[in-house]
C-alpha cells in the first residue's frame, strides 16, 4: 500500500494523520514539494524548519485553511483533501498570530469560540472558567485580550484552540516571540495535553524545542522532508561521541581528504562550502586541527562542540547552521 512507507515501523497502525505527496505552490514558489507522512493517534510529531520551509502552508493544507495543489490528506479516516468541513470538529488550530478579539474579555473570547463549536450556554462558561484556570489566567479572565502580554495571548490563543476538546491540535510556532516563563509554562501544557491523549503536530523553530517535547521529527527544508524519525533514532548514532562544526574560509573536498589522512581517528564530513563537521569517539584536539588547517592556507572562522544533539543531527541532515534557526527566531522577537 501507497501510505506503508511513511508510517513509523514496528508501531500499530492506528493512524490519525496521512498526507501523500502534498504540494501546494504560490506563484513560482513551491512552497510545499510532495510531502507524504503520517501521524500515530496520540503522538506528538514535531515540524522543524527554518523561515519560509513550508511549516505554515503545510498546516493550513491540513486544517482546510488552504487547498492543495495535488496530494491528499486523510484524517481520522475521513479522506478531507477536498472536503475539510467533515473533521473540523476533531482539530483544534492555534495559529502563529492570535485570531482571538482584542476587545472581548480573555473569558468572552473562550465562550465565544465555545459557541462556534455548538456548546451549551452551561458548558461553554464552564469549559472557559476551567481552561482560564489550567492556563494560569483566572485572574485576567475579565481584563480584554488587546491588553493581554504576549504570554498570555498565546496561552489564551491555546486554550481557545482546545475548547471543543479535539482529538488533535495543531501548534503554529507555540513558543516563538513570548517570554522565557510563559514558553516554559506553554511547553509543559503541550505535554500534559499530550499526555492526556491528544494527538499534537507542532512546527518549531527551536530544535532543543523539539527535542524535547516530541516523539517523532519531520525535517522540513524549502518544501520538502529531508528526514522524519524518533528522536531517539536520530540520536543513536552519535551518542557517546564528541562532534565539531568548524567554519572555515574554503571546505573544499581536497581539505578534507587532507584532514582525514592527517587525523585518522576522526571522521571528517563537508556539509556545506565552509563547513567542516568532525566527528570522533575521543575529545576532539582543536589546536592540532586549526594547526593543520592554518598550513592549508584556509583561514578557520568558527568552531563550535555540539555533543550529541539533536542541533548536530539538524545540521548534518539539512546543511543548515542550527544558529541560523535561532537568529530566524530571535528576529520574530523570540525568547527561548
Ligand atoms: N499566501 C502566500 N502567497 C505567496 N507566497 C506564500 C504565501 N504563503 C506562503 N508563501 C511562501 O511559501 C513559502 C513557505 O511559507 P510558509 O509560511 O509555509 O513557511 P514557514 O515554514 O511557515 O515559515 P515561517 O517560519 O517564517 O512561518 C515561503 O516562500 C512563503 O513566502
Amino acid at each position: 500500500m501507497e501510505t506503508q512507507e511513511f508510517i513509523p515501523a514496528g508501531k500499530s497502525r492506528d493512524t490519525i494523520i496521512e498526507t501523500v505527496k502534498l504540494t501546494k505552490t504560490f506563484g513560482d514558489v513551491t512552497a510545499v514539494d510532495e510531502i507524504s507522512f503520517a501521524l500515530l493517534r496520540g503522538e506528538l510529531f514535531g515540524f522543524l524548519g527554518p523561515n519560509g520551509a513550508g511549516k505554515t502552508t503545510t498546516i493550513n493544507m491540513l486544517t482546510g485553511l488552504s487547498r492543495p495543489d495535488s496530494g491528499k490528506i486523510r484524517i481520522a479516516g475521513q479522506e478531507c483533501t477536498k472536503n475539510p468541513k467533515g473533521i473540523q470538529h476533531l482539530i483544534g488550530i492555534v495559529p502563529d498570530e492570535s485570531n482571538l478579539y482584542p476587545e472581548l474579555s480573555g473569558f468572552e473570547n473562550l465562550c465565544f469560540c465555545a459557541s462556534l463549536y455548538g456548546l451549551r450556554k452551561k458548558e461553554r462558561r464552564e469549559r472557559a472558567a476551567e481552561l482560564l484556570e489550567i492556563f494560569g489566567l483566572k485572574k485576567e479572565a475579565d481584563r480584554k485580550f488587546g491588553g493581554y502580554s504576549r504570554g498570555m495571548k498565546r496561552k489564551l490563543t491555546i486554550a481557545a484552540g482546545i475548547i471543543h476538546r479535539p482529538q488533535i491540535l495543531f501548534l503554529d510556532e507555540p513558543t516563538t516571540g513570548i517570554d522565557v516563563a510563559s514558553a516554559r509554562q506553554i511547553r509543559q501544557l503541550i505535554a500534559d495535553l499530550n499526555r492526556t491523549g491528544t494527538t499534537i503536530f507542532l512546527t518549531t523553530h527551536y530544535i532543543e524545542e523539539a527535542e524535547r517535547l516530541c516523539e517523532r521529527i519531520a525535517f522540513i527544508v524549502k518544501g520538502r522532508i529531508v528526514r522524519t524519525d524518533s528522536v531517539k533514532n536520530l540520536l543513536q548514532p552519535i551518542l557517546g561521541r564528541q562532534v565539531m562544526l568548524v567554519s572555515v574560509s574554503n571546505a573544499e573536498s581536497d581539505l578534507i581528504r587532507g584532514l582525514a589522512a592527517a587525523f585518522p581517528s576522526y571522521a571528517f564530513e563537508s556539509i556545506s562550502p565552509e563547513q567542516i563537521r568532525v566527528e570522533s569517539p575521543e575529545p576532539i584536539r582543536l589546536a592540532s586541527l586549526v594547526r593543520y588547517i592554518d598550513t592549508r592556507n584556509v583561514v578557520v572562522k568558527e568552531a563550535r562542540l555540539y555533543g550529541p544533539s539533536l542541533e548536530d543531527v539538524f545540521v548534518r541532515v539539512t546543511g543548515i547552521e542550527a544558529d541560523a534557526l535561532k537568529k530566524e527566531a530571535e528576529k520574530k522577537g523570540a525568547t527561548v
